[in-house]
């Protein structure tokens, strides 16, 4: 009632107001601005009102513009400029090693590394760009279907096209949480409508095998899990100590190896038996002090072993190997059943390949540790859709760079939490300074983050902002600790009437009064 009368009093200047707004390719809250003019009694409604507007409006997107950049393996990459009012937005796209739909490389796929991404800047730059201008960019969902619908209509959706999408995506995230002027990991948290924000347990890549190093180890990441750590920053100083201390065991039981390092800053010692890699970690863990405290996980990537015959070769790095380290599945599920038994093993990725359900299945209802999902489940919806209902696995490895926009990672995040799944964020093994995967754990409650080494800046990058998250939140910060695995998202009650974002008339009303 009381914005009706608000609305007829100054009906001369709602009607200008409109002019305004259809001037400016505005919409929204001519109502609340009116009423904000009539409240603060300005004397110039018209001027008050074209302020109050020009404030309450959304920072739309003026401006996207793509770049190339270089990653971790110095390979080419796309980095995208979101502008708003409000500022200029930035987020980059990571890449695996694994070769996917959402990879990077969009030229000359023949080239090893590929020489350049310029179709998918090419792409941001005048296919993604032009129907972005004014758009809100508080409106995730709306502005991923909108770059994906174009896409599709283009036929660009696949190689250049999907990184251009998730570097929009995940630039306009960023431009949508400094419009409403909350932290990115809030925002995020919003979209998902999850008001828990948790602090991951860390998963640090420690040592480096398969794809990931030059040495023989078949599995491709060992990582170490403080889930005793009472806090992230408490969980980031056990599992550097335990880095370190790794770095002297492997020096003192192997003197003349180089200590060299792979992809994600994990040690690459020349060793090639998984149990050795074990071994050595768990010594470096009681040298730090963190037995009980520091658990392990295991990042298989069985794929890379699996051969036509389907075996899995575990020393499948050799050319023309003997094959005496060719194992079954059932072979091979032995070995995890006896690892996880002598081993603080929590939690095992890919354990078996892509298409061997069966097995991966086996070992779930084994119940020894997390069964995660990586390439099994490429962060797709439908598919962790069909693992949930197959019981193939118990916990998610999602990537933004799989899943392909801010709204789908969401999405793939609420299917594995509502079957009561874990889920650990996860990185690219070609990686940028880029942390808007440390946001995105906070804000999912993913409750396990999985960046690799503490070591290398690209991997730091994030860290170090789950630190400053953390500090932010003071006495807020929930850390994931022993319940890793099972962090509900809380959704917030629905508010009794649509929410209304304030006007915020008293800031300016002096300017006018
Ligand atoms: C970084 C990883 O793999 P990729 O090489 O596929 O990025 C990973 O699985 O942690």
């Amino acid at each position: 009632m009381a914005s009706r009368e608000a609305t007829s009093s100054t009906s001369t200047a709602a009607l200008t107001v409109q002019e305004y707004l259809d001037k400016h390719q505005l919409s929204l809250r001519i109502e609340e601005a009116v009423n904000a003019a009539v409240r603060a009694r300005a004397e110039e409604p018209v001027s008050y009102l074209a302020d109050v507007l020009r404030r309450a409006a959304p920072a739309v997107i003026t401006k996207v513009r793509a770049r190339q950049i270089y990653d971790s393996r110095g390979v080419p990459t796309i980095e995208v400029d979101v502008q708003t009012r409000k500022g200029s937005f930035r987020a980059a796209v990571p890449s695996g090693e694994a070769t996917r739909g959402h990879d990077t490389s969009d030229e000359d796929a023949s080239k090893s590394p590929p020489s350049s991404v310029s179709q998918a800047i090419a792409i941001v730059n005048t296919v993604l760009a032009p129907p972005l201008i004014g758009k809100d960019p508080t409106k995730q969902v709306e502005i991923d279907q909108l770059i994906c619908r174009v896409l599709e209509k283009s036929g660009d959706k696949t190689g250049g096209g999907a990184s251009a999408i998730l570097a929009v995506s995940l630039a306009v995230c960023r431009a949508g949480a400094a419009e409403k002027g909350v932290p990115l990991y809030q925002h995020i948290a919003e979209l998902a409508a999850n008001i828990r924000l948790v602090l991951p347990v860390p998963a640090f890549t420690v040592i480096n095998g398969g794809r990931h190093a030059g040495n023989k180890l078949a599995c491709q990441d060992f990582t170490i899990l403080p889930v005793g750590a009472d806090s992230f920053a408490s969980a980031m100083r056990m599992g550097t100590e335990t880095y370190h201390q790794l770095r002297t065991v492997i020096k003192e039981k192997y003197p003349a190896d180089p200590c060299s390092i792979g992809d994600e800053g994990g040690y690459a010692p020349s060793i090639s038996s998984g149990r050795e890699a074990l071994d050595l970690i768990v010594a470096a863990i009681d040298r730090a002090g963190g037995t009980g405290r520091v658990k392990i996980g295991l990042d298989v990537v069985a794929s890379n072993l699996f051969t036509e015959a389907k075996v899995y070769d575990l020393d499948y790095k050799t050319p023309n190997n003997d094959g005496k380290q060719k194992k079954t599945g059932a072979d091979l599920m032995t070995s995890y059943k006896e690892l996880c038994a002598a081993y603080p093993i929590v939690s095992v990725g890919d354990p078996f390949d892509r298409t061997d359900w069966e097995n991966t299945k086996g070992l779930n209802a084994a119940d020894v540790c997390q069964v995660v999902g990586d390439e099994l489940l490429e962060s797709n919806v439908k598919t962790i859709a069909a693992a949930v209902q197959g019981k193939w696995c118990n916990g998610l490895l999602v990537k933004v760079h799989d899943a392909g926009t801010v709204s789908a990672t969401i999405d793939a995040v609420r299917t594995a939490k509502e079957a009561g799944w874990g889920v650990m964020v996860g990185h690219g093994s070609g990686e940028t300074d880029d942390a808007f995967i440390a946001d995105l754990a906070v804000g999912l409650a993913a409750g396990q983050f999985k960046a690799g080494a503490p070591c290398q800046s690209e991997r730091l990058a994030k860290y170090n902002q789950l630190l400053r998250i953390e500090e932010q939140l003071g006495d807020k910060a929930i850390y994931g600790g022993e319940d890793f695995r099972h962090i509900p998202w809380v959704t917030p009650s629905p508010p009794s009437r649509p929410a209304i974002p304030p006007v915020p008339y008293r800031e300016i009303a002096p300017n006018h009064s």
